[in-house]
């Protein structure tokens, strides 16, 4: 994947800066004739580079990026940023090469300067936890929407300005694409931007040379334990987001003990949430009404404020997750009365692209997509979708290949207990056995519940018309994993595959749907 150009959004109208200004400005070492020589934008990805970009060439897993330096002046580089390994590399192109101890660690700050990020204006909001990122920043960017505030998001699904949006490929953007992303909103006068913050955005640099203004925390739970040796140290990549030099301000959702953890740990100014009854903070949601559409819930402040308002979405940690956006808002300088009257009526109108999106009519059992794939977000999409259906459950899931390969048990577990039978296919097994990885969720569901009723079936279209197969009227299948994707990764090829589409074919051809 590595290589391939992210689609990106980027100034239009950028400011040439010196370049001979930026080696003073960071004291790089320079070889080759840079005078006379102006720079307009940065990438570490050669076919993404534009012209009048630096070029910087970092180390990676499989390639020093300095390698690409010829592909990156082909495309318009005007010089290249390095490290001493890769000047030799890099000096090929014939470019002029800049020269740092460490290109990945300058890349963020010389990005800001590049993109004069300090001159931009908009609030940033960055959101991180295992699940429920992207949920918040979309909440964010409806509600300010809502209030009249012209807003902007980067997520794993989108990076959108206003209407404008792009597929995302990373969910944080690699610093020199992030600062771009920024100037480019500063330039249609985006007030507020909404940034989701991954633990491996944190550890590699991608949120360099930015201070958010207010940082939000959803949870922490089992995931990426292929990056990160412990739980322990998945919480400290995460927590740095909440340090001085990070963020200014924090909101911690504090249901669970890391929520606490982090309060305790903090050394910027933070404010509590809490979304489950019994746990003490400064903010606190409480759900009024869970419907099959809707979720309706109230939120009280530390003085007695109070706003009511409902989701277009399944389950409580929907409505949690709004409850951190508006929090986060209010400690962004929104006024609660406000917030309250431009959502209260409508609700939030927010559309999150497969996360539980129903893809169901009027007719026939309700279609929840999600993007779930941890035992967290399974658990939580299943607890929701048991609270609005009397009928049967059926659940349809995979799980990806070539990452954290230890909660693929829980997955199953927490399916098996959830749900009253399940579909087991094929998630994106990249370069792993496929029968492999659906006989791993097979265990620890018939480990959990040995009874439980379990078809595996590794074609993903096939799966889901079985599913369809054994619900009806009043029942609920959940297909959790694909989300908002347009495609199965397997053996390094990505095939055009979209969920949701699917699902929707397939409700037409059992009569559910028009
Ligand atoms: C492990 C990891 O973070 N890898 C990232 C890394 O790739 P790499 O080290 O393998 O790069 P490489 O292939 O060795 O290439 C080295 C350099 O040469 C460049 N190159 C390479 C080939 C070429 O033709 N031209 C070129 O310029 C590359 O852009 C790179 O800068 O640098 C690449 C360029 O930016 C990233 O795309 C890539 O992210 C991969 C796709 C990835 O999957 N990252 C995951 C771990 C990740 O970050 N995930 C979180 C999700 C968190 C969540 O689920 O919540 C995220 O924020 O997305
Ligand atoms: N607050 C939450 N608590 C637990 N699970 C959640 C929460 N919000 C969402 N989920 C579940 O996690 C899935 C992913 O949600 P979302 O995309 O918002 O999270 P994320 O943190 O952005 O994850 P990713 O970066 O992988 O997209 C949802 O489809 C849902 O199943």
């Amino acid at each position: 994947m590595t290589g391939t150009p992210p689609t990106a959004l980027r100034p239009q109208h950028p400011n040439p800066r010196s370049l001979r200004g930026l080696a003073e400005a960071f004291g790089f070492e320079v070889r080759g004739g840079i005078d006379d020589l102006d720079v307009t934008g940065v990438a570490i990805a050669s076919g993404a580079v534009q012209g009048g970009d630096l070029y910087v060439g970092v180390p990676g897993r499989n390639a020093h990026g300095a390698r690409y330096a010829g592909q990156a002046a082909a495309n318009g580089a005007v010089a290249v940023l390095t490290d001493a390994a890769g000047v030799e590399l890099a000096a090929e192109s014939g470019l002029p090469v800049l020269v740092t101890p460490d290109a990945r660690t300058a890349l963020g700050e010389v990005a800001a300067w590049i993109h004069r990020t300090d001159e931009n204006p908009a609030t940033l909001l960055a959101v991180t936890g295992t699940n429920g990122k992207t949920s918040v920043v979309y909440l964010l960017y409806a509600i300010l929407r809502q209030m009249g505030v012209t807003a902007g998001l980067t997520s794993t699904a989108e990076r959108r300005i206003g209407d404008e949006a792009v597929t995302s490929s990373l969910t944080t953007p690699e610093a020199s694409e992030l600062h771009a992303l920024l100037a480019r909103m500063r330039e249609v006068e985006v007030r507020a931007v909404g940034i989701e913050v991954s633990a491996q955005a944190l550890t590699r640099h991608r949120v360099d040379g930015l201070v958010f203004d207010i940082a939000g925390f959803t949870n922490l739970s089992h995931d990426h334990l292929d990056d990160y040796a412990s739980m322990d140290e998945y919480f400290e990549a995460k927590r740095e987001l909440f340090t001085p030099e990070r963020a200014r301000r924090g909101v911690v959702t504090v249901d669970s003990e890391w929520g606490r953890r982090l309060v305790a740990d903090t050394r910027i100014p933070v404010t509590t949430l809490a979304t489950e009854p019994g746990v003490d903070a400064d903010w606190r949601m409480s759900l009024l009404e869970q419907a099959p559409t809707r979720t309706s819930f109230r939120l009280e402040g530390p003085d007695g404020r109070a706003l009511e308002t409902h989701v277009p979405l399944i389950g409580r940690f929907m409505a949690a997750n709004a409850a951190l956006a508006i929090v986060m808002l209010v400690e962004a300088g929104h006024d609660l009365d406000l917030i309250a009257g431009a959502i209260a009526e409508r609700g939030i109108d927010a559309y999150i692209p497969g996360r539980a999106e129903r893809v169901s009519g009027e007719r026939g059992p309700v279609v929840y997509i999600d993007y779930g794939h941890t035992p967290d977000a399974f658990e939580q999409a299943l607890e929701a979708i048991r609270s609005t259906t009397d009928g049967r459950v059926v659940m349809v899931f995979g799980a990806d290949g070539d990452r954290d390969t230890t909660k693929r048990a829980d997955m199953g577990a927490i399916a098996a207990r959830g749900a009253d039978a399940l579909v087991i296919t094929d998630f994106h097994p990249r370069s792993e056995d496929p029968a492999a990885i659906r006989a791993a969720l097979i265990a620890g569901a018939r480990a959990a519940v040995p009874e439980r009723e379990i078809h595996e079936i590794g074609d993903p279209r096939a799966a889901f018309r079985r599913a369809l197969t054994l619900v009806g009227e009043g029942d609920a299948v959940l297909y959790a994993g694909p989300g908002h994707e347009d495609y199965h990764e397997v053996a390094g090829v990505k095939h055009p595959y979209s969920a949701r589409d699917d699902a929707r074919l397939a409700l037409q051809e059992a009569g559910w749907l028009e």
